[in-house]
């Protein structure tokens, strides 16, 4: 049987097995780096990077239209598809192109290319036939697109993030089942760029947001331009000659029939470890099949095998896969001494427009917790320069800690969120109180000054003492 033995094995090649490759290659060259499908990651071939690219074709549509707020008058927009795809396209390979590169760089013999299965904690078994016995094992293996049982059986007419890219042109009409944060993204960009659309959530749910007031706003804004209906029932989908027939209940109840030439289902991303063997190990998992683990050091139980990345089913986001994967390979070359290392502050940006964004664990689980939690907030309404960009639409929520005065996180939606987001994100990590945020520097006209007076609704209601934004230096001035 053609088998090997290594030290280190690290099953997935995306942003979080390369970073755990990395980590440990540094120390090792008894690794291998195993990846079934192909080298580029999620992130540059079918997540963050043709996103935002079809993003900004859909902004700069948007923003031509809408040029004659300014004076400035563009007698008739075209969407042309095919350039629009093109351009997302070959951007994208630009990106993967890279990744592929620095994989490349990868000493040819630590790169296996085959699917891995657990046959037990310290033995894989290769899709090539290969056996693996490995001493280490980082399971680094992402995740992918789930398919609500409502659309089995039509796949011919469904897509997912997955296929979406690859398209040569864009099609005449896309239903987007789900609301969260792709089926937001995508569905607003389609629209934008001249593809009939229609977003069905439930619940209400907006891109992940969970303040209520700012869940309102959100609903509010994007239904004066997207055909969205986030308390949608969407009850049985049918084939047509030219689509698919969607039967549903909208937000009053009210049924309608309406046929799409394709449904994206953005109903959300499974971990990849339901074919990883992992019941012939010794490993504990939880009930969505992910191996029981520490957060904070990516260990699963006291095994020497970690996790990182989409798989774990944490937070889904590019950089806290690529903070996993340092950690998982860090501790895998140290065990079974094991390190625990902190998170950074938590951040997530929505790319809509406008965008939303989360600072912190968010208001629902703030307000799970034991001490009260104020809220300060901005309405973008008035705010001078959001005004000058006409882009004065929004709300943020910033909230505080009574008595210590601490900053505890924040949500919006409104114009520029992915900035805010960093100064808040950076604001928390720092441990900084609302009196110490309203210390820093505001300049004018901006948009930061919009938090600025979130921050000071925030620091009056939570009573703090003083003239807030003032730094009183020690001493008194003598005059002789
Ligand atoms: C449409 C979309 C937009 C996104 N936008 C953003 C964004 O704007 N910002 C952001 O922060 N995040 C974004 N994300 C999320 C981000 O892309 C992911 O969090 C990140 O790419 C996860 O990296 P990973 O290393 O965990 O997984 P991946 O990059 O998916 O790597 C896992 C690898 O493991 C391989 N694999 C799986 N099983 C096996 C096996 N058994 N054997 C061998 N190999 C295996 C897979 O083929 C894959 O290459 C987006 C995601 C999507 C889908
Ligand atoms: N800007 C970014 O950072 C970015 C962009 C895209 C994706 N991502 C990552 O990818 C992950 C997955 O994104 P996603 O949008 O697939 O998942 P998601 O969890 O954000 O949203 C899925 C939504 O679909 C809804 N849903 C599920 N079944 C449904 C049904 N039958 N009908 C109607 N609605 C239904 C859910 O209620 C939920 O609101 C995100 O959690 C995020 O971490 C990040």
């Amino acid at each position: 049987m053609n088998q090997e033995s290594v030290t280190f094995a690290i099953i997935g090649a995306g942003t979080a097995g390369m970073r755990a490759y990395r980590e440990i290659a540094r120390h090792s060259d008894s690794i291998r780096l195993i990846e079934g499908g192909r080298y580029g990651t999620t992130c540059a071939r079918v997540g963050c990077m043709p996103s935002k690219l079809l993003i900004a074709a859909a902004e700069r549509a948007h923003q031509v239209r809408h040029a004659d707020l300014f004076g400035v008058r563009v007698p008739e927009v075209q969407i042309d598809g095919r350039a629009v795809m093109k351009r997302v396209r070959s951007e994208r390979d630009r990106f993967v192109g890279f990744v592929v590169e620095t994989v490349h760089g990868f000493k040819e013999e630590h790169r296996i290319q085959a699917f891995a299965r657990f046959l037990d904690n310290h033995t894989l078994k290769l899709s090539d036939g290969r056996i693996l016995k490995a001493e280490r094992v980082v399971i680094a293996t992402g995740s992918r697109p789930t398919v609500p049982p409502l659309l089995q059986g039509l796949e011919d007419r469904v897509i997912t993030s997955d296929d979406l890219f690859e398209w040569e042109d864009l099609p005449k009409s896309v239903a987007v089942l789900g609301s969260g944060v792709i089926g937001l993204e995508l569905g607003q960009a389609l629209h934008r760029l001249g593809v009939r659309v229609k977003i069905f959530g439930r619940n209400g749910r907006v891109g992940g947001l969970t303040d209520p007031a700012v869940v309102a706003e959100a609903n509010r804004i994007f239904a004066t331009e997207t055909p969205i209906d986030t308390r949608a029932r969407v009850e049985r989908v049918e084939r047509a000659d030219n689509g698919l027939i969607l039967h549903y209940f909208d937000g009053d109840n009210r049924e309608h029939i309406e046929t799409f030439e394709l449904v994206l289902a953005a109903t959300g991303r499974m971990p990849n470890v339901d074919r990883l063997g992992l019941e012939n190990t010794s490993l504990t998992c939880d009930d969505r099949g992910v191996p029981h683990h520490d957060p904070l050091t990516g260990q699963c139980g006291d095994s020497p095998i970690f996790i990182a990345g989409d798989a774990t089913h944490e937070l889904p986001l590019l950089h806290e896969a690529s903070d996993e994967g340092q950690v998982a390979g860090l501790n895998a070359v140290h065990y079974p001494e094991v390190h625990r290392y902190a998170k950074r502050a938590p951040i997530t940006v929505i790319f809509t427009d406008p965008q939303l964004m989360i600072v912190g664990p968010g208001h629902r689980a703030l307000s799970q917790r034991a001490t009260p939690v104020v809220t300060g907030a901005v309405d973008f309404g008035d705010q001078g320069r959001s005004r000058i960009l006409g882009e004065n639409r929004g709300l943020l929520h910033v909230y505080g800690e009574p008595v210590t005065g601490r900053f505890l996180g924040a949500e919006m939606v409104g114009p520029r969120a992915e900035h805010l987001a960093h100064l808040l994100a950076w604001s928390l990590q720092s441990n900084l109180t609302v009196a110490d945020m309203l210390e820093r520097p505001f300049y004018h006209p901006v948009i930061e000054e919009g938090l600025r007076t979130a921050l000071r609704n925030l620091h009056a209601k939570l009573g703090q003492e003083g003239s807030p934004g003032l730094r009183r230096l020690n001493g008194t001035v003598s005059r002789d």
